[in-house]
């Protein structure tokens, strides 16, 4: 491709250099610069692309997109935000593949893993082909990748994800959407077919600022969602929002698409569930949709896995799946990795792995395993460093609410100091008057794994809150491999 084409996606852009250079690739990192490509200087977080445009060049990239001239001897595109730039190119490179199959996008708080996980497996159950974009892996035909980097990649990784997947012939693509995904421009230049809300709660306010921004952010997902009303199945977009939260009702109005609701609580709900009975062993309710009613019972545990079946479900009906076949589909979905995934290693005692890393994602985790808990709740968490701080002492407050004993410990600490981290849990145990004598700190999580299993008598059970599927801890910028199943395992057959 030449560079002048690219000059053509923007009316404010300025070409410097010969535009008829070609170019055989797109890199916005340098060290993955290699002879040919097109570097895009991207400002971050921590360093500025533009510093590392001349290693590219070094590597023999033949032309530059910058923000200001940088007079290295290759053409530059200069462009006024190198990230908006991102997303055009990118998609323009790729050859706008999200036109090509249908996406669908689930944003919210908590539940996205757990929703694409169950809408995928509805798709693909129905006989269609399809992709997954997520924090656990990215799914391509029948290729896993395990995803190392963000929950939504940005603008040019996710085109070129896409592009595979769309010359692969994938029908559906199901991705997860995070608020910084929305936020940093990740996913423009994405033709989304459905937007599906779960929840919104707090997280992630060190990024956002106030909660008003982190529900702007989510909102873009169904303001994009197309204003062209194509009388053609096949064009038709959807807004799949949940009827019991609170949020939902302005989205319904960002969005041009048609709004199809689930919900539990909220009778005018086009999707919902009756009669929920719960176990420890799973879920039944009867399922009322504008498509019929049927009954589901499923292995997943929690009145919140009910609000991801049925979010999945209306997605779903609005493809016009069966609901016969839906509910079979999710009938046989045991556990998502990660989610509320139990540890069996012959102990008398439960215990359980599970991804909660906000005050309400612990929230639903342990009001659920309270319902059944017949001796004492002993939880073992933590929170992430270089993340939302503000949700620390509220954290504490919850697992104190819920556990008999707690053992406070690392997440990920990432650049923070892993005993601050800590110290901000404390107030938020000792607000909820939670009894000194019942908790520990230490940040070494292996031994509070080990300590819990250690404590755990018949019938009781574990929880080891925060880290789910995640295969490594992150302290000071190194991943160090940690599993806290194998852990829990090994501390169970130590004992
Ligand atoms: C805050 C944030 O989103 N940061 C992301 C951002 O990093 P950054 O802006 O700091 O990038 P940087 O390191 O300063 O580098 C700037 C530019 O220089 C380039 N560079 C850098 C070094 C070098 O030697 N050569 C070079 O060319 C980089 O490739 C980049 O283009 O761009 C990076 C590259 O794409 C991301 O990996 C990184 O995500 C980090 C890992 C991260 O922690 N992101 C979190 C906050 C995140 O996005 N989370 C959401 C939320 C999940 C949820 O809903 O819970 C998610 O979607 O995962
Ligand atoms: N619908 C829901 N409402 C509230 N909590 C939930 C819901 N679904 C799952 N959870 C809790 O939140 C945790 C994370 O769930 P899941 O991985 O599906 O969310 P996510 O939105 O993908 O998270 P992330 O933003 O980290 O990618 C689960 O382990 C569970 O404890
Ligand atoms: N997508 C979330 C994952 C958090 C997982 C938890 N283990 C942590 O490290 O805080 C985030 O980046 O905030
Ligand atoms: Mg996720």
């Amino acid at each position: 491709m030449q560079l002048q084409e690219l000059a053509s996606l923007l009316a404010v852009s300025r070409l410097v250099g010969d535009g008829t250079t070609e170019f055989t690739g797109v890199e916005t990192d340098s060290r993955k610069a290699g002879p040919g490509s097109l570097f895009l200087c991207i400002p971050g977080f921590v360093s500025d692309g533009h510093d590392y445009a001349a290693q590219a060049v070094k590597q023999g990239a033949v032309a530059l997109v910058t923000e200001r001239e940088l007079q290295l001897g290759v053409p530059e595109l200069i462009v006024k935000n190198a990230r908006h730039a991102m997303a055009a190119i990118a998609s323009h490179y790729y050859g706008y593949p999200s036109r090509e199959l249908k996406l669908i996008g689930v944003t919210g708080t908590n539940g996205k893993t757990t929703t694409t996980y169950l809408l995928e497996k509805i798709l693909s159950d129905a006989g269609f082909q399809t992709g997954l974009m997520g924090n656990i892996h990215v799914k391509i035909g029948s290729d896993y990748i395990e995803n190392q980097a963000t929950n939504t990649q940005e603008s040019l990784a996710l085109q070129r994800i896409l592009r595979k997947m769309a010359d692969i012939g994938t029908d559906y693509c199901i991705m997860e959407v995070s608020s910084h995904g929305l936020d940093l421009g990740r996913v423009k230049g994405c033709s989304f077919r459905t937007g599906v809300f779960t929840n919104l709660t707090q997280d992630h306010l060190d990024y956002h600022g106030t909660m008003e921004r982190y529900h702007a952010a989510k909102g873009m997902l169904f303001s994009r969602l197309g204003n062209d009303y194509t009388p053609d199945p096949a064009g038709r977009r959807y807004a799949v929002l949940n009827a019991d939260e609170p949020a939902s009702e302005e989205f319904g109005k960002l969005t041009a698409a048609e709004v199809i609701t689930y919900g539990i609580d909220n009778p005018a709900a086009d999707v919902r569930a009756e009669s929920i009975v719960m176990s420890a062993q799973g879920t039944t309710f009867r399922c009322v949709t504008f498509r019929g009613t049927a009954e589901l019972t499923m292995k997943l545990v929690g009145r919140f896995n009910v609000y991801n079946a049925l979010g999945a479900i209306a997605a779903a009906l609005a493809e016009d799946i069966p609901l016969e076949g839906i509910l079979d589909s999710l009938s046989q979905v045991h556990s998502v990795e990660g989610r509320m995934e139990i540890v069996d290693a012959g102990q008398d005692f439960l215990v359980l792995v599970d991804y909660a890393h906000t005050p309400d994602g612990l929230e639903n985790a342990l009001s659920t395993i309270r319902q059944f808990a017949e001796g004492d709740v002993i939880c073992v968490f933590g929170c992430g460093g270089d993340r939302d701080r503000a949700k620390r002492p509220l954290m504490g407050g919850v697992t104190a609410k819920y556990s008999d004993y707690l053992l406070v410990t690392s997440d990920n600490p990432r650049t923070e100091n892993p005993e601050q981290i800590l110290r901000d849990i404390v107030p938020g145990i000792e607000a909820a008057g939670f009894d000194p004598g019942r908790y520990t700190l230490s940040v070494d999580r292996k031994q509070a794994i080990t300590e819990a299993i250690r404590r755990a008598k018949p019938k009781d059970i574990v929880l080891i809150a925060g880290k789910g599927h995640e295969t490594y801890q992150d302290i000071m910028g190194v991943k160090h491999p940690f599993d806290d199943r194998r852990v829990a395992e090994e501390a169970i057959r130590g004992r």
